[in-house]
């Protein structure tokens, strides 16, 4: 038997014919998925198709204009982002959003949320221990951090509050390429380590594979390609294609 909590051994995160957008203006049609506990899924697709409006939709940010959203079974769609977060809904949003008036251990420890684990917990400690460099930088201010540092601030800060799903939002965009390794090695070890399902938008296939061959393929807000259960045969250079050659440079 699974933890009912986290969804483990049944679906963690299921999108049932979701439409959402922002106030008068609709991004997202008709997206449908199950995304069961401890799985990735990567949503792939070029810039500006809808993947952004459909996490900040899950996480509660963006406006839902139709559908269903659950999480371990149950509906959330109406719940406001705080209560999804307190239920186990983790975000890592593209943009940060790093407290600048706090210090790299202030805003981990702000995001503290216990779940009464044990061991499994992520703590100060074992964030640290994941990503050194945020423990040698613990005292400096969040803004002073360099891209790559902010980006390890903002996964730890999201995993402090020990979530059953991680929602990333290109977590690899602008970074160099060694920063792009270690992040890439960081989330191996937080899914080997945690069991915690993610949600990972992508535009680059090939990192996208790295971690799982579950895929959505958006285009103009819709899916295009749906390989969301993990069956289909992946070849990555119709992938590619499908995604568009501006998100290879
Ligand atoms: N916070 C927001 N407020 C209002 N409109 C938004 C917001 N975020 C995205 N949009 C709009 O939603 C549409 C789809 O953009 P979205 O960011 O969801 O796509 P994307 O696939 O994530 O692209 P990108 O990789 O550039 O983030 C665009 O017209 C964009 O301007």
């Amino acid at each position: 038997m699974g933890d009912t909590r986290d969804g483990s051994g049944g679906t963690a995160l299921a999108c049932e014919r979701v439409s959402a957008g922002w106030g008068a203006t609709q991004v997202v049609t008709d997206v449908s998925f199950e995304l069961p506990g401890g799985e990735t899924l990567a949503v792939l697709g070029r810039n500006g198709v809808g993947k952004t409006t459909l996490v900040s939709t899950i996480a509660g940010r963006a406006d839902i204009k139709g559908g269903v959203i659950r999480l371990a079974g149950e509906p959330i769609q109406d719940l406001p982002r705080f209560t999804r977060a307190a239920r186990g809904l983790g975000f890592v949003p593209q943009e940060r959003e790093i407290f600048p008036s706090l210090s790299v251990e202030e805003n981990l420890a702000v995001a503290a949320r216990g779940r009464g684990r044990g061991v499994d917990e992520w703590t100060l400690t074992r964030v640290f221990d994941l990503f050194p460099r945020l423990l040698e930088r613990r005292n400096i201010g969040g803004t002073k951090l360099s891209g790559g540092e902010q980006q390890m601030l903002c996964i730890g800060r999201a995993l402090m509050g020990n979530p059953s799903i991680l929602l990333m939002d290109e977590p690899m965009e602008g970074l160099a390429p060694v920063i792009v390794d270690l992040i890439v090695d960081a989330m191996k070890r937080i899914r080997a380590e945690s069991g915690v399902a993610i949600l990972l938008v992508e535009q680059h296939v090939d990192i996208a594979l790295e971690f799982t061959s579950r895929l959505l393929v958006m285009d103009r807000g819709a899916v295009i390609f749906d390989a969301a259960d993990g069956t289909r045969p992946i070849d990555q250079r119709f992938i590619e294609s499908l995604v568009g050659v501006d998100a290879l440079v």
